[in-house]
């Protein structure tokens, strides 16, 4: 039963709640129809918890900037903390270790040059080897989701582990493989029928593939810090591990009783930066030169701008942005179009509170349907369609409309946007520089339909490189 003035939803069923009116393989499509009947807040019971679905810039905002701290909690108890073993980041609750390792991560991922000159020489030093990979594709057809992952992979990995891996390396092969498969099942049905069902958890069913493939990447990037601990010079941190262990002399020596840093969270939390560095960026690479491809005259003008303001130098900085109003606006139209993060990753209330009037009781889960914010009609100029004009004012300058929020908004914003906007456009403007990418004739029509998970990814699909003939 739902509680006096919670939001409203569709009936529910004993034990299963709302779970049968879910397409529990892809619920995008239901949230939106429920959104329709309900409005942009309302209830599903996930088995016996109550969820309230958020929708609309209005509410978003509302929920997320106006009374961040009420809805910044994280639940601890879904298949994803078990998994994870609630340890990292992510889904740590809003509280001491949550804001301690936050500020850790974002003063560290700046130090090693988040922001900074030595963060675009290393993206750039990674974009050679993509470019690498390419060449050897000239003139024939290549599949990119592979080339992707590993350079997003690398990039974050440099400042993790100080280090960069052959993408036919064991390790990096793994770890990504690992990724992209925990990627897929913590959203999928068999994730939302463990969170509803409490009493199949210890069964022998297909969920436990996460939990294998999540102790394989522990033990390999345990191997990693126990690599560091003895080769690190105490004083003269190498990358985010010895920042770490620098922090943990620093408890250790101060005895400081009530430091969130333990040794038995690194491993977890260098494992949750990883993959949130690597799924997102590299799903929304892929996504972004399908329509490069669906639509070649977009991918010239790029082209041609980029052709005009790098003239003849040497390679694209973070700045030039600046002067690339058409390519600032595909890359941001591009996110709106990947929404890669569709249901941004759940939170929980964490205290009573109240949405839009709405009563909402402290440690209901809240689920942020991004995708309703990334394609809400009077938002945006085109709602439903790829144009970069949605990013263009009459004068053909640069605009961000405020909903554009594929990183979320507010207290639990996404960590690594700043590094993520970095990739995006020197991979693109480095790439596209020098190929042009072609759809390959015999291919059929390009498939825009999403594959379904914690990211979207396109479904896999091959290109065709050339060298383009300015260059
Ligand atoms: C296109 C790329 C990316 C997209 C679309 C994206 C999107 C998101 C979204 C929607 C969230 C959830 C925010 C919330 O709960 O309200 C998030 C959280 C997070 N992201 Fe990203 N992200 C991207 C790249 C990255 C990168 C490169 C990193 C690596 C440093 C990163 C690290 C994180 C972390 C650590 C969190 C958890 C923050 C917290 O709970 O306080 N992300 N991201």
């Amino acid at each position: 039963r739902r509680p006096k003035n919670f939001p409203p939803g569709p009936p529910t069923l004993p034990i299963v709640g709302n779970l049968l009116q879910l397409n529990l393989h892809n619920p995008l499509e239901d949230f939106e129809r429920l959104r329709k009947t309900y409005g942009n807040v309302y209830s599903l019971f996930l088995g016996p918890r109550p969820a309230v679905i958020i929708s609309g810039l209005k509410t978003m905002k509302e929920a997320m900037v106006t009374k961040g701290a009420d809805f910044a909690g994280r639940p601890q108890d879904l298949f994803n903390n078990d998994v994870l073993e609630n340890k990292g980041v992510i889904l740590a609750d809003y509280g001491p270790r949550w804001r301690e390792h936050r500020r850790f991560a974002l003063m560290t991922l700046r130090n090693f040059g988040l922001g900074k000159k030595s963060m675009e020489e290393r993206i750039h030093d990674e974009i050679q080897h993509t470019m690498k990979t390419l060449e050897q594709s000239i003139g024939k057809t290549m599949s990119p989701q592979v080339m992707f992952h590993n350079a997003a992979s690398n990039i974050i990995c440099q400042v993790l582990f100080g280090t960069r891996y052959e993408y036919d390396d064991m390790f990096i092969k793994e770890v990504v493989r690992c990724f992209t498969e925990n990627a897929k099942i913590a959203n999928g049905p068999w994730a939302m029928l463990y969170d509803s069902l409490p009493f199949i958890r210890q069964l022998p069913l297909p969920f436990r593939k996460a939990f294998e493939n999540c102790m394989t990447c522990q033990d390999l990037v345990l191997r990693l810090v126990n690599e560091h601990k003895k080769t690190r010079v105490p004083g003269e941190p190498r990358d985010f591990v010895d920042c770490y262990l620098e922090e943990l002399d620093k408890v250790f020596t101060c005895m400081k009783t009530d430091s969130s840093f333990a040794e038995d969270k690194l491993v977890l939390y260098a494992m949750d930066l990883h993959f949130a560095g690597t799924d997102t960026t590299s799903n929304t690479l892929l996504t972004g030169f399908l329509y490069l491809m669906k639509y070649p005259h977009i991918q010239e003008r790029c082209q041609q701008e980029i052709d005009e303001v790098l003239g003849g130098k040497n390679q694209a900085s973070f700045e030039d942005k600046n002067n690339m109003p058409y390519m600032q606006a595909v890359i941001h139209e591009i996110q709106r179009m990947s929404n890669t993060a569709p249901l941004s990753v759940f939170h929980s209330t964490t205290k009573d509170t109240e949405l839009m009037g709405y009563s909402i009781p402290k440690g209901t889960i809240i689920i942020q349907n991004l995708t309703s914010v990334l394609n809400e009609e009077g938002q945006w100029k085109y709602p439903h369609e790829f144009n970069p004009g949605n990013f263009l004012n009459h004068q053909g300058e640069f605009v961000k409309p405020e909903a554009f929020m594929p990183f979320s908004a507010g207290p639990r914003m996404c960590l690594g946007e700043g590094l993520a906007r970095m990739e995006l456009f020197l991979i693109m403007v480095t790439l596209l520089r020098k190929f042009k990418f072609i759809w390959p004739e015999d291919a059929g029509e390009p498939d825009f339909t999403p594959v379904y998970g914690v990211t979207l990814s396109p479904q896999p699909y091959r290109m065709k490189v050339q060298l383009r003939s300015s260059q």
